[in-house]
């Protein structure tokens, strides 16, 4: 049995007031109504704000990731961040190749794939992102698109580290739009994605929390999270606002 995990990506919002704000309310929400936390819970913040969450998470079930990473370790890089800088700030997760990367910063799929590399030689959790363009869906290539995308991480990483990673499934015309997949559009491309991780090793293919991204919000955060191979939640806009995410936590 998969635990769920529900993580928030801030993107590039947030502010010192702001992020004490909504991870103290998050905080108080999770402690008086879920005595018991049934699910990993984990907040994806910028970089600049590592120390401050680090700070406000101390001693708390959520978790700190970041948002991306470089595929270098160290040196003449500049703007980058290393793994060693996240891993002072006690982040365990961290998202590599998601769309907004793809898209803005022109990250192929071979870059991501030594993102998620660098991340497990660190001993991080990657969050390794996947998804097709609305165009490419009408097109009929969602599942070619997808799979590549995965495919190129699967052949960069070692088959012990398999179980190690997390996947999330992001259809990018569903991203911050308000359009969601069906959970069964979901279900289809993550048991497609599921099928994938078992050609490189069946039982830690079992042991991967795919993750689905785009949209998800109280209402339609239930029946997604219901379906067999959709293990949590990539948040974005609603994990802005703490009554949201508590009730994305909920229902996960
Ligand atoms: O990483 C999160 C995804 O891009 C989803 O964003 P969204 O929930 O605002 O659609």
């Amino acid at each position: 049995m998969r635990r769920k995990l529900v993580a928030g990506n801030w993107k590039m919002n947030g502010s010192l007031a702001a992020n004490a704000l909504l991870l103290t309310e998050i905080e108080s929400g999770l402690k008086s109504n879920m005595s018991s936390a049934t699910c990993d819970v984990a907040v994806c913040v910028p970089a600049p704000y590592f120390a401050q969450c680090q700070g406000l998470l101390n001693g708390s079930a959520i978790t700190l990731g970041a948002q991306d990473v470089s595929a270098h370790e160290a040196g003449a890089y500049t703007g980058e961040v290393s793994t060693s800088m996240l891993q002072e700030f006690e982040c365990r997760y961290v998202i590599v190749g998601h769309s907004e990367r793809r898209a803005y910063f022109a990250e192929s799929n071979e870059l991501i794939a030594q993102k998620t590399v660098r991340a497990l030689q660190a001993g991080l959790t990657p969050i390794v992102c996947v998804g097709e363009t609305l165009a490419q869906r009408e097109a009929g290539q969602t599942d070619s698109v997808v799979a590549e995308q995965l495919n190129v991480v699967l052949a960069a990483i070692a088959v012990s580290d398999l179980a190690k990673i997390v996947v999330a499934y992001e259809p990018v015309w569903a991203i911050g739009t308000g359009k969601t997949a069906t959970p069964a559009m979901a279900q289809e491309v993550h048991a497609m994605l599921r099928k994938q991780l078992q050609v490189k090793n069946a039982e830690a293919a079992a042991q991967v929390r795919i993750l689905y991204g785009g949209s998800m919000k109280p209402d339609n955060a239930k029946e997604l999270l219901a379906m067999s191979d959709i293990d949590g939640g990539l948040i974005g806009g609603a994990a802005l606002k703490s009554v949201d995410f508590l009730a994305i936590i909920q229902a996960a």
